[in-house]
C-alpha cells in the first residue's frame, strides 16, 4: 500500500511538485501521466528516496517516510529506468549484475535465485556471462527487471520503462510487466507521458500538468472519454490510438 498526501517537491525557487495526493492499494497499479516536465518522474523519485528534499507524507506498507531510507526500504521498494543503457553498468556481465542485489542484501543461493529470475523475465540462463551491449533494447530491459525482481521486492516504481525500446519490443515488455504483477501480488506506480502505455498496466490513472494532479480516473473511464479535465481530454485527443500497444 502506498499513500502519497499533499507531496510538494522545490528545485530551488521553483515548485515543480505542488501537493499531489493518491493512494494504490497493496497489489494495485497507478499510473501517472502527464507531457514533459510536468513532475512525474519528481514524484516517483520522491518515493523512492532518490530525492530527500520533499514535504507532505509518504506512507508505505503503513510506514511513514522520512527523507533517508534504510536498506530495508531499498529491498522492498525497487525502481525501473527509461533506459536500460544508462541503467546497467557496461563493464559487468548479466551474471554480476543480478548477484549484486543478493550480496548488498545478505541473501544466499545466488545461482539459483539467477537461474530463477532469468526464467521469469523469459531470458535463456546464457546471457548471464554476457554484457549489456552484446544484448538487444529488449532483453536490456528484461535485465534492469530481473535486476529489480531478484532481492524480491513488493513494490516497483516504473519510469517511462518501455519508452527506449521499438514499438513491437514495448508491447512484449508491458505483458511481462502485467504478468509478473500477478504472479508475485507486486504493488506499481508506472510514470509515462504515453496514455495507451499507462491504461495498458494501471487501471487508475493520476494525471498531472504543471507539477498538479489534476483529475484521477479509471483507465476504463479514460478509455471510453468520461473524463472531467480539459488537460485529460487534450491527452486523450493527443494519444492517437489508445489501443496501440494494448
Ligand atoms: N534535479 C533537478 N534540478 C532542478 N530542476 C529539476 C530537477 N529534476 C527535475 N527538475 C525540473 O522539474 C520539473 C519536472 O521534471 P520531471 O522530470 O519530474 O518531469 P516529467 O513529467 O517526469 O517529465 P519527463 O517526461 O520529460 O521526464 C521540470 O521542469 C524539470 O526541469
Amino acid at each position: 500500500m502506498i499513500d502519497v498526501d499533499s507531496l510538494r517537491v522545490r528545485f530551488g525557487s521553483n515548485e515543480v511538485v505542488k501537493g499531489v495526493s493518491f493512494h494504490v492499494p497493496v497489489g494495485g497499479s497507478f499510473g501517472i501521466v502527464g507531457e514533459s516536465g510536468s513532475g512525474k518522474s519528481t514524484v516517483l523519485r520522491a518515493i523512492s528516496g532518490l530525492n530527500a528534499e520533499w514535504s507532505g507524507r509518504i506512507v508505505i506498507e503503513g510506514e511513514t517516510m522520512k527523507p533517508r531510507r534504510d536498506r530495508a526500504f531499498f529491498r522492498k521498494v525497487q525502481m525501473v529506468f527509461q533506459d536500460p543503457y544508462g541503467s546497467l553498468h557496461p563493464r559487468q556481465t548479466i551474471d554480476r549484475i543480478l548477484s549484486e542485489p543478493l550480496l548488498v542484501h545478505g541473501i544466499g543461493e545466488i545461482e539459483a535465485r539467477i537461474e530463477k529470475v532469468l526464467a521469469e523475465v523469459a531470458l535463456p540462463s546464457t546471457v548471464r556471462f554476457r554484457y549489456p551491449h552484446q544484448l538487444s533494447g529488449g532483453q536490456r530491459q528484461r535485465v534492469a527487471i530481473a535486476r529489480a525482481l531478484i532481492a524480491e521486492p513488493e513494490i516497483l516504481l516504473l519510469d517511462e520503462p518501455t519508452s527506449a525500446l521499438d514499438v513491437s519490443v514495448q508491447a512484449e515488455i508491458l505483458n511481462l510487466l502485467a504478468d509478473l504483477r500477478e504472479t508475485r501480488r507486486l504493488t506499481y506506480v508506472l510514470v509515462s507521458h504515453n496514455l495507451a502505455v499507462v491504461t495498458h498496466l494501471c487501471p487508475q490513472v493520476g494525471v498531472m500538468i504543471g507539477g498538479e494532479m489534476v483529475e484521477q480516473l479509471s483507465a476504463e473511464d479514460l478509455r471510453a472519454g468520461r473524463i472531467h479535465h480539459p488537460h485529460t481530454s487534450q491527452l486523450r485527443a493527443l494519444s492517437v490510438d489508445l489501443e496501440e500497444v494494448a
